[in-house]
């Protein structure tokens, strides 16, 4: 395969929503599941985020357990996987915690339209991948990964980004966690958000596992193509 292995890590309400609808970060998962997804991080080779989710979050995307840290480390890696963000702007801010956090290579890839200036300041801190004219062209962002050694992608969202990597056929595997609350508002981003598909072109999902963990319920998902 000419890209990595790709799956989606996420976790939404009740009600299919990511955060609130002014896009504002909630503790969905619970401690365990919080667990889940730090072992998810540290079997990765690279994690990978929309700029939408740097702004409202500015997550580091650090493994956090010492242990897998170590282990890391031991098996000859980085402490933590290549981090990367879809920024076809350049619109990561330079204080990001991604940059402040952390050992390990990080990757901002953009559009051939943002701006040089920008592309400066972050190739100091970031390698930057240009690809797409205005857009990060996905498919293309997941051949260079590939070409530099990247065999799994953890995927984090956010919604946009999600659609994305579906919409271009990019996903193996969904792994979303549904905790038990409600958040509602149509704005509010959901699990996939972008323009949709149509009737003809909806996308086939085979259900793997259905795990309850505390209050809430771990769905694992492969991607199956086209439904029609
Ligand atoms: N509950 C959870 O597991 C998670 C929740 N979130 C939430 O999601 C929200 C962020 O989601 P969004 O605003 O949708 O932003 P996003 O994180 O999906 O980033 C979207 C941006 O990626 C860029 N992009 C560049 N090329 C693209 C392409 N080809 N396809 C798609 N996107 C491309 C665009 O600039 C686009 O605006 C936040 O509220 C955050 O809290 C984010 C991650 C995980
Ligand atoms: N899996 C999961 N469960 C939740 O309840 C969440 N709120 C999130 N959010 C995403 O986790 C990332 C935080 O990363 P760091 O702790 O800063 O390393 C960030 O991308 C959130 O959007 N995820």
């Amino acid at each position: 395969m000419d890209r990595p292995f790709i799956f989606i890590n996420s976790a939404m309400s009740a009600d299919g929503k990511l955060s609130t609808k002014e896009r504002k970060q909630v503790k969905i998962s619970g401690k365990l599941d919080f667990e889940r997804m730090d072992e998810l991080r540290a079997h990765a080779d690279a994690i990978m985020v929309g700029i939408g989710t740097v702004l409202a979050d500015d997550p580091s995307l650090t493994v956090k357990s010492p242990e897998r840290k170590a282990a890391r480390k031991a098996a000859g890696k980085s402490e933590n996987p290549v981090r990367v963000v879809v920024d076809s702007s350049a619109r990561t801010p330079l204080n990001a915690d991604i940059f402040k956090k952390g050992e390990g290579l990080r990757i901002i890839a953009v559009s051939n339209s943002a701006p040089e200036e920008k592309i400066r300041m972050l190739e100091e801190k970031a390698l930057v991948i240009k690809t797409g004219a205005f857009r990060v062209d996905l498919t293309e962002l997941a051949a260079k990964l590939k070409e530099m050694g990247i065999n799994s992608l953890m995927v984090e969202g956010g919604a946009t980004l999600n659609w994305g990597m579906l919409s271009a056929g990019l996903v193996d595997e969904v792994y979303t966690f549904v905790g038990n609350l409600i958040i509602g508002g149509k704005t509010a981003p959901t699990f996939t958000d972008g323009e949709g598909f149509t009737e003809n072109e909806l996308l086939g999902l085979e259900l793997s596992s259905a795990e309850k963990i505390e209050d809430g319920i771990l769905l694992k998902w492969k991607v199956k193509g086209k439904k029609n």
